[in-house]
């Protein structure tokens, strides 16, 4: 029998791609159609209701058009269509659905549990790529980096960036703490160990890796790790625990002049209570490329601010992540298709 494999993608996860890679693991004896949607630049819905979309979030796409493309098909491979129980009523010959992300919230899982519909996911598929780009964020303001080439493309040269009492810092000499140590920030602090530097790291879910703390990275409460680092990066998921974690609470808790780094998401952090603190120079920079809505609005005062640098939730998107993604799912479906149990079961 020919599998009927549907796969939506859009510019960044290549349909085509993911054709490829399942051809490969799968043979190209199965029926594969491909969608390549167009996408907008524009926020991610959160659960349209009128839609039958209360459920799912971060999505794009008109349920009714995923609906008829999916069709017949037993399996569908998608990162951002949603997935409702409405819609799963009309597509009764699903049986698998891989999402090529980290976390399946734009499937309800209660609805295809009930409809016995495996899904499959691909944890950490850009951890590595968040990762380096988080050291280069936090390098970008320990080194004055984004600071210095703005101030050569006004004309200035070296000015207070030469002087010895603000110059930039080495990171060997500072303590860097970590806020969540799931598939992204374990990899961030690897990646630390090798500056030398200081690593707290704050999880309350987790425990470090014994080469983590054989190498002297300390587990220790928020607190402790606010009071004590240099720079902190956000690495937690959104929950009803964590939304806003970073507050007018815990920024007095960080130490004078800390650099910030939230490569994670918006909704972790209050911007107002951010902005104040990056007027009054509590926090001496901040790296932010998430935000709470997405597009930043152009008006954004933090978009004004000379102590930050911004940019445009990129830090997932590398070439590796869509190639290492698209060989996970494809992986999930050839075990799906021998009969095998699934690697990321949701
Ligand atoms: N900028 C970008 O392009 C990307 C951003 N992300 C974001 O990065 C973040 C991390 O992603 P992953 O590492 O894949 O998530 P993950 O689920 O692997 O790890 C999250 C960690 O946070 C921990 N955590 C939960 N509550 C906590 C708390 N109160 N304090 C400290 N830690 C807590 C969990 O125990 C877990 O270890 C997420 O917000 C994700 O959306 C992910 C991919 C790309
Ligand atoms: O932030 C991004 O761009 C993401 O890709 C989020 O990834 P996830 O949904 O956690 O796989």
């Amino acid at each position: 029998m020919r599998e009927k494999i549907a796969i939506i993608g859009d510019r960044f996860m290549l349909p085509e791609v993911f054709r490829e890679k399942i051809e490969e693991a799968c043979g190209d004896n199965l029926d594969i159609r491909t969608l390549e949607a167009a996408w907008p630049d524009e926020p991610m819905e959160f659960g349209n209701a009128a839609l039958g979309l209360d459920k799912v979030k971060e999505y794009f796409g008109d349920p009714h058009e995923v609906v008829d493309f999916i069709g017949d098909a037993e399996i569908f491979v998608t990162q951002l269509a949603p997935l409702s129980e409405t819609m799963m009523q009309r597509l009764p010959a699903l049986k698998l659905v891989a999402v090529s992300r980290g976390g399946p919230i734009n499937i309800d899982m209660a609805a295809a549990k009930a409809h016995g519909i495996t899904v499959v996911n691909v944890p950490g598929r850009n951890a590595s790529a968040v990762a380096e780009f988080t050291i280069g964020a936090i390098l970008a303001e320990t080194r004055l980096i984004r600071v210095g080439h703005e101030a050569l493309r006004k004309g200035e040269w070296r000015g207070d960036l030469y002087r010895a009492d603000r110059t930039g810092r080495e990171l060997n000499e500072m303590t860097v703490g970590v806020i969540g140590y799931g598939n992204i920030g374990t990899k961030v602090v690897r990646l630390l160990r090798a500056f030398g530097c200081r690593i707290l790291v704050t999880d309350p879910y987790v425990q470090l890796s014994a080469e983590d703390r054989n190498a002297g990275v300390e587990l220790v409460a928020l607190d402790d790790l606010l009071s004590r680092s240099d720079v902190v990066t956000l690495h937690p998921r959104v929950t009803e625990e964590t939304r806003g974690l970073v507050n007018k609470d815990t920024i007095a808790r960080m130490k004078p002049g800390v650099i910030f780094v939230n490569t994670a998401r918006g909704p972790l952090v209050d911007y107002d209570a951010l902005y104040d603190a990056l007027v009054s120079g509590h926090i001496g920079s901040a790296m932010l490329e998430t935000f709470a809505v997405e597009p930043a609005p152009a008006d954004w005062p933090l978009l004004q601010l000379p102590n930050v640098t911004l940019t445009p939730h990129i830090a997932g998107a590398s070439v590796r992540t869509v190639t290492y993604a698209a060989e996970q799912a494809a992986e999930e479906v050839r075990r799906f298709i021998a009969g095998l149990p699934p690697v990321n079961p949701c």
